[in-house]
C-alpha cells in the first residue's frame, strides 16, 4: 500500500535518481563507517547507502515507516531507532559517526543545534536543508542572510553548499527549493578554545535585535573596553561582526 505523506513529520520523499547518484559522490560511503541516516522515510537515501555498506543506523519518528524499515528487505543491514530525532541520544551510537538526511524541514534548526552538543563524535555530516537555510549557514558578515545560524554553526564547522536541489525531484514537492550541504567539525583544538555558553550569550543577545546597535543589546553584558579589544565597534550592528570576533569577545570574557 502507497504511504500517504504525513505533513507533520515534513515528509517530501526524494524521486530523483540523478540527485541520489550526485549525493552518493559527495557522501562517498565505505563499508565498516559508522553512519547515522535521519529520516529515512521510504528508504531513497537508505538503499543508496547500503549498496556501500553492510550497516547502517537509522533514526525515524513514522511508526508505519519505521515497520516498513524494520520488515523489509534491507532489515538485515539496518538498526531502526523509531524515535524522535532530538530527544535521541547520539552518545550511544560508536565514533567517529557520519551524519546523513534528508532533514525535516520543519525541525531542521533544531536538530543542528541538538547534533551541535554532540560534535565531538562526528566525524562530518550531508543534509539536504531548505536552500534558504543553508545559505544562512554560509552567510558572511555584512549580508541580510548573516545572523544567529550562521555564526554558532561558522564557529564549529567548515560548511559547504554542494548543490541545489529542485521542487520536481520529491513527492509531494515541497513549496521551496532544497540544497545539499556538507558540515565538517573544526578541528577539537580549536573548538575547545570556544568558551560556548558565553559565546552563544554574546552572540544570541546582538542578534535578538539586529537592527539596534550592540551597545544597546549588550548593555549589562558586554564591557565596552573588551569589545574594543576584539576589534568590536560598539556602534556597529550584529551583521557587522565576524565569527571570530564573537569568539574572541567570548574568550576575553572569560578570561
Ligand atoms: C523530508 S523526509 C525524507 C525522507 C527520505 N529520507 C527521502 O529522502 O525520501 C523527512 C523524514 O524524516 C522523518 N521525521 C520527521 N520528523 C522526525 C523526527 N522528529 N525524528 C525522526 N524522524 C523524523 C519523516 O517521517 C520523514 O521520513
Amino acid at each position: 500500500m502507497k504511504h500517504q505523506a504525513r505533513k507533520r513529520f515534513g515528509q517530501h520523499f526524494l524521486t530523483d535518481e540523478s540527485v541520489l547518484t550526485h549525493l552518493m559522490g559527495e557522501i562517498r560511503p565505505k563499508n565498516g563507517q559508522h553512519m547515522v541516516e535521519i529520516g529515512p522515510g521510504l528508504g531513497a537515501m537508505t538503499q543508496h547507502l547500503l549498496k556501500h555498506m553492510d550497516h547502517l543506523e537509522v533514526i525515524e519518528i513514522d511508526r508505519d515507516l519505521a515497520e516498513k524499515l524494520r520488515t523489509g528487505r534491507w532489515r538485515d543491514k539496518l538498526t531502526v531507532h523509531e524515535v524522535d530525532v532530538l530527544k535521541f541520544d547520539f552518545n550511544k551510537l560508536p565514533t567517529p559517526l557520519r551524519v546523513v538526511g534528508n532533514l525535516p524541514y520543519n525541525i531542521s534548526s533544531p536538530i543542528l543545534f541538538a547534533l551541535l552538543e554532540v560534535a565531538d563524535r562526528i566525524e562530518d555530516q550531508h543534509f539536504m536543508l531548505q536552500k534558504e537555510v543553508i545559505d544562512r549557514m554560509v552567510a558572511e558578515p555584512s549580508s541580510s542572510d548573516y545572523g544567529r545560524l550562521s555564526v554558532m554553526l561558522q564557529a564549529w564547522y567548515d560548511i559547504e553548499h554542494l548543490f541545489d536541489v529542485p521542487p520536481e525531484s520529491f513527492d509531494p514537492p515541497p513549496r521551496v527549493m532544497s540544497a545539499i550541504v556538507r558540515m565538517t567539525p573544526k578541528p577539537k583544538t580549536v573548538r575547545q578554545q570556544i568558551p560556548a555558553s558565553t559565546f552563544q550569550q554574546i552572540v544570541t543577545a546582538a542578534f535578538s535585535q539586529r537592527r539596534k546597535m550592540l551597545r544597546n543589546t549588550w548593555a549589562g553584558l558586554v564591557q565596552p573596553e573588551l569589545a574594543e579589544q576584539a576589534g568590536i565597534a560598539l556602534t556597529d550592528r550584529a551583521e557587522a561582526v565576524a565569527c571570530e570576533q564573537y569568539i574572541r569577545l567570548a574568550q576575553l570574557m572569560e578570561q
